[in-house]
């Protein structure tokens, strides 16, 4: 699809991209970037790519497509490093988990010419650094958030590299994705971040025993609470209004919620458990649940599930082996 591509950040997203470009072949080089010497040492040595620098510009020079995948705050940074070597004619991206921030800092820097198509793969694990794998977005749904003044080939084009990565393509604008993923996101990862505070600050349960004796449903809870503290950081400073409101409803509801409780209001208590239970089966029938393990969507769910043996296949292009694939990763 493109002769070369820059990625820059190689933490879950950049290496999941990198795994399923070089697995699908859509790319006749790939660039790799990171600050991290250690990630890229990494990478070099995963054969995520063809070549590796720890400079954006080097990484960005010449390519047709540029994926950035580092922490929303630090999306304006890169901008400013890769603008001086965008290619006319490229298509820019990144995949911010906040997108009217994202944007904010990036598209003022972005020279005329270069197609800034902005994007949110919504997928992902409770994993960092390069833990990305191929199948990351199987079945996924990559939303797009196209600007003002958008190329329709540029954006057909970049659709279609995501659709060839597995995802299904959603589009909308900034703001909207940002109040959606609030909710559907963000305040879930609060939420177990706080969950497991209370847990810890429990004086008449000790520590050790929250987690010896933690039954399942605290783990499904708090899953989440792994995750990676900068990029969740980062989504509270930088979608802080969305975020703000969702609490402001959820604690609102759960104040409902309380004095039910309080007053053995059972029948309001079951059927608001009766209409959780049904939007969650929802979410099923969508097929928008993964296998908790390894995070690959089942067979059933995807269609697909391509063997270990066609995922290590080397290229035709690069019979070393490269890229491949570590089936422990
Ligand atoms: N991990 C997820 O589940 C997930 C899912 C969808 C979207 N996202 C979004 O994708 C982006 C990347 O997230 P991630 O979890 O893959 O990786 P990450 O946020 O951990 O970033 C890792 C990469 O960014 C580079 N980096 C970090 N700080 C940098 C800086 N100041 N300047 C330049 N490079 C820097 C690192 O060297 C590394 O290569 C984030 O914006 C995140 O919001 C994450
Ligand atoms: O399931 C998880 O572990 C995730 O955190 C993935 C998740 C999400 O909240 O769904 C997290 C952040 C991304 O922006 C998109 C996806």
């Amino acid at each position: 699809m493109f002769g070369k591509i820059g990625l820059v950040g190689i933490g879950p997203i950049g290496s999941s991209l990198a795994r399923v470009i070089c697995r699908e072949r859509l790319a006749g080089h790939i660039a790799i970037a990171s600050g991290g010497i250690e990630t890229l040492k990494r990478a070099e040595k995963l054969k995520l790519g063809d070549t590796y620098t720890t400079e954006a510009n080097e990484a960005v020079r010449g390519a047709d497509l540029v994926v950035v995948s580092v922490p929303v705050g630090a999306s304006g940074a890169v901008a400013e490093e890769i603008e001086p070597a965008l290619k006319e004619g490229a298509i820019l991206t990144e995949v911010g988990s906040a997108k009217v921030s994202a944007i904010a800092q990036m598209q003022p820097v972005v020279p005329e010419g270069v197609h800034f198509i902005p994007g949110h793969p919504l997928t992902g694990t409770e994993k960092s650094g390069d833990a990305g794998f191929a199948d990351l977005f199987e079945n996924r749904w990559c939303i797009l958030t196209p600007l003002e003044g958008t190329d329709l080939t540029a954006l057909e084009k970049l659709s279609e590299f995501w659709r060839r990565c597995g995802a299904n393509i959603g589009t909308t604008d900034p703001q909207h994705h940002d109040t959606t993923l609030a909710l559907v996101s963000h305040l879930p990862h609060i939420i177990a971040y706080n969950i497991v505070g209370t847990a810890a600050d429990l004086e008449t349960v000790t520590k050790s025993k929250v987690i010896k004796y933690s039954a399942s449903g605290f783990r499904d809870l708090t899953r989440l609470a792994a995750s990676d503290p900068r990029t969740w950081h980062d989504m509270c400073l930088h979608n802080r209004d969305a975020i703000l409101e969702m609490m402001a409803r959820f604690l609102e509801d759960l104040a409902h919620l309380q004095r039910a409780i309080r007053w053995g209001e059972g029948d309001k208590l079951f059927d608001f458990f009766t209409r959780a239970r049904a939007i969650r089966c929802s979410i099923i029938e969508e097929g928008q649940n993964i296998d908790a393990s390894g995070y690959i969507p089942s067979a059933r769910q995807s269609g697909i599930r391509r063997s270990l043996a066609q995922q290590t296949a080397p290229s035709p292009r690069h019979p070393q082996g490269r890229c491949q694939l570590d089936p422990s990763l």
